[in-house]
């Protein structure tokens, strides 16, 4: 029997526990049942109790006291700790059943996605390991950041390293669509996500391209003085910019769904994606029958 989970990651104040609760929300209206766990060892004020809570088996402000550490070094001390005791997380997750979402909420600290291997190694026991969960990431970034492009690219590259070293199905979303206000930012949204883009305004569902290498040249305001020396052609940082920009583009590896938290639909649309990557729904579609309370030869056709 499998069991199916989404990892919330991103960077800090992308939206990742707000996303959750929305998922939660979602999930209870359409009568799913999910399972929700904390990994963020200094989360405080859940909207939804977690069903684990790394701060019940250590939390950050501790480890910070305890063994003089600053936030970083003491979140990796934090998760290196859930590693040598993982029957915290297994035990519980071994009852989970596989109508449940599980949905994994992770610390913002950026450094853990791409610095260190201890959540490659805990991907591995979740999916491979005797629990054996169908997992998905779903990476945030904030959608204002496509208006400071450099910012946008940084954030692309940080989603396509943790897709990279993590190897597992993603899911990237452009959170907070709701700040996206005003004529000047919806076009750049717009000319940024170019014609997928104005495609994924009639179908919110659309995965939308990561990035667009017409609008590059303006990647840099060019009303600052200091910055319009770097846009300059042939420059070596213009240069690095494009280069980036096409690696991404030609491998196509990152596009992002649109989220607006607040709006059902949007959030339906952004979990569509994610029962998808994990392939949800085929495995409940198996067991109906057997929910149906069916003889197995007829729920085969065997009978006929
Ligand atoms: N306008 C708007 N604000 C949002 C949205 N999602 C989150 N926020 C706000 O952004 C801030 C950070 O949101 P969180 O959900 O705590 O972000 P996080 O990624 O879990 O943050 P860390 O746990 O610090 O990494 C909060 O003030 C939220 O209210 C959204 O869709 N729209």
């Amino acid at each position: 029997m499998s069991k199916f989970g989404v990892l919330v990651m991103g960077p800090a104040g992308a939206g990742k526990s707000t996303f959750c609760t929305a998922m939660i929300q979602h999930l209870q209206h359409s009568k799913r049942p999910c399972f929700y766990v904390n990994l963020d060892p200094a989360a405080e004020d859940f909207a939804f109790e977690p069903d684990i809570d790394i701060k019940d088996l250590i939390s950050l402000e501790d480890v910070m006291e305890e063994m003089s550490l600053g936030p970083n070094g003491g979140l990796i001390y934090c998760f290196e700790f859930l590693m040598e005791n993982l029957d915290f997380l297994t035990d519980p997750l071994e009852e989970v059943t596989e109508d449940y979402l599980i949905i994994f909420d992770m610390p913002g600290q950026i450094e853990l996605y791409t610095h260190v291997p201890i959540l490659p190694d805990l991907v591995k026991h979740l999916m491979r390991g005797s629990l054996n969960i169908n997992m998905c990431a779903a990476y945030l970034l904030e959608s204002t950041f496509v208006i400071d492009r450099p910012k946008f690219f940084a954030g692309t590259l940080s989603a396509m390293s943790a897709m990279l070293m993590l190897e597992m199905p993603h899911v990237n979303i452009l959170s907070k669509m709701d700040l996206i206000k005003g004529q000047v930012a919806k076009r750049d949204l717009k000319r940024f996500l170019d014609v997928d883009a104005r495609l994924a305004d009639e179908d919110p569902s659309r995965p939308v391209p990561s990035n667009d290498l017409d609008v590059l040249p303006e990647t840099l305001d060019n009303t600052d003085p200091a910055k319009t020396e770097n846009v300059m052609a042939g420059s070596a940082f213009y240069q690095l910019n494009k280069a980036v920009a096409r690696l991404i583009d030609d491998f196509s590896l990152v596009s992002f769904l649109k989220l607006d938290a607040q709006d059902e639909d949007s959030v339906n649309a952004v979990l569509s994606y994610i029962d998808d990557a994990i392939q949800f729904h085929e495995a409940q579609e198996v067991k109906e029958p057997k929910d149906l309370d069916m003889d197995p030869m007829e729920a085969s056709g065997m009978d006929d």
